[in-house]
């Protein structure tokens, strides 16, 4: 039993990801909680993020033993002990004064993959050194490659496992809450991976002075250029196309973090959902397929592996256990997802990750008569 229950409460206070959400909310300075909570535009794709995990029903099988349970995976060789990762979100020292150390702490507790922000509050070597499970760093390339350089370099020997370049972030997005609050980093708390420190707590519109250090002009061309760097395998996150899947599998990267980066950049963007079969099918097995946006239940995880997904990664939720108590929410956050999608491949009859396939999937029946989909929605 957690010790997130609060005592004579007669129970435990939070027992779904959306408990989380609720009582984080209080917790964190409104501007801040802007910045976590709110997307790109309208915010059409961020609430698509969770809607499209509605769009199907689930088909169990029954009379399959399912005494155990098994969602041990490996993503690019590393033994993860669930298909549920941490996604690389920036400054956690926004929700915790131990930031990303806690974050850190609570993947290697549940054996799950950290994936560390360019943008991360601590410095990546002192992440690594409470690390206990998988951890990529996650680069944006900057102009000044010299920058971008060094944290291959630092990166690679901390003893880092890959390298997930964000491909869906040439540019900010106009994020209305953000400009209307004028985010800022509060006093005292800044990007800790350069060494010239990009952005002080005391700028205004912190997101444009960091962002506009990111190279647009940085292209497919320049993939070879960070190989040429970096022993490390490559993943590229942002992708939403069969068209640049077949691209980047043909280019040799390692993995594909099937993104529209949790509503947050292109507004309007499909989801990574229903990018999904078109982009497992379009890499043909040469390459790791992993998903993220909008995963707030194991169930929905679930679903993202029978599309052929090998995992999925969570961004904001950890976030909000971490502002509800640190390295504990943290771990409490990923062990509910955990107990959710062992739960969910139990009453499937999908004893292990092999047998979460497109076989447990029917479109939803609203959306097969609407016509929205229908043939076709399914792989295979
Ligand atoms: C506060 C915040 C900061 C983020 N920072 C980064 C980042 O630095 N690099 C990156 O590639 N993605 C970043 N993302 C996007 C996440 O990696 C991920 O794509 C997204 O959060 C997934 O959606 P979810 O929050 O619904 O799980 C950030 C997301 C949030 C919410
Ligand atoms: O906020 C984000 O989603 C993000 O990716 C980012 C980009 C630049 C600086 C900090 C975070």
């Amino acid at each position: 039993m957690s010790e997130v229950n609060s005592p004579g409460s007669g129970g435990r206070s939070k027992v779904t990801v959306d408990d989380y959400h609720a009582a984080a909310r209080p917790l964190v300075e409104p501007s801040a909680w802007d910045y976590i909570d709110g997307g790109s535009g309208d915010e059409a794709t961020l609430r698509e993020n969770l809607a499209g995990y509605r769009h199907y029903r689930l088909r169990p099988r029954v009379l399959v033993d399912v005494s155990r349970c098994d969602m041990r995976t490996t993503l690019l060789g590393s033994p993860v002990a669930l298909p549920i990762a941490v996604a690389p979100t920036a400054f956690h020292g926004l929700v915790t004064p131990e930031a990303e150390l806690a974050c850190a702490r609570a993947a290697g507790e549940v054996g799950a993959l950290m994936v560390v922000s360019t943008f991360a509050t601590t410095r990546l070597e002192d992440i690594a050194r409470v690390a206990r499970g998988p951890l990529w760093m996650q680069l944006y390339v900057f102009r000044d490659r010299a920058v971008s350089e060094d944290l291959v370099k630092r990166a690679e020997a901390a003893g880092y496992q890959a390298l997930v370049v964000t491909v869906d972030a040439p540019v900010q997005a106009r994020r209305a809450r953000d400009l209307r609050n004028t985010f800022a980093l509060p006093p005292g708390l800044a990007p800790a991976n350069f060494a010239e420190g990009p952005a002080d707590g005391s700028s205004t519109e912190l997101a444009h002075r960091v962002a506009g250090r990111i190279d647009p002009a940085f292209t497919w061309d320049d993939l070879a250029w960070l190989g040429s760097l970096t022993r490390l395998p490559i993943v590229l996150k942002g992708i939403l196309t069969s068209e640049d899947a077949a691209r980047a599998a043909e280019l040799g990267v390692a993995g594909i973090v099937v993104s529209n980066h949790g509503g947050r950049q292109l507004d309007g963007a499909v989801t990574a959902l229903d990018a999904l079969p078109e982009v497992v099918s379009a890499v043909a097995g040469r390459c790791e397929v992993l998903i993220d946006g909008g995963v707030r239940r194991g169930s929905d995880a679930m679903v993202a592996l029978a599309l052929g997904a090998r995992a999925v990664l969570v961004g904001r939720p950890v976030l909000w256990g971490m502002a509800v108590s640190g390295a504990e929410g943290a771990r409490d956050v990923l062990s509910i997802l955990g107990a959710e999608l062992e739960t969910a491949m139990a009453l499937c009859g999908r004893p292990d990750l092999a047998s979460v396939d497109a076989s447990l999937l029917r479109p939803a029946p609203w959306r097969t008569a609407s016509g929205i989909a229908g043939d076709g929605i399914l792989p295979g």
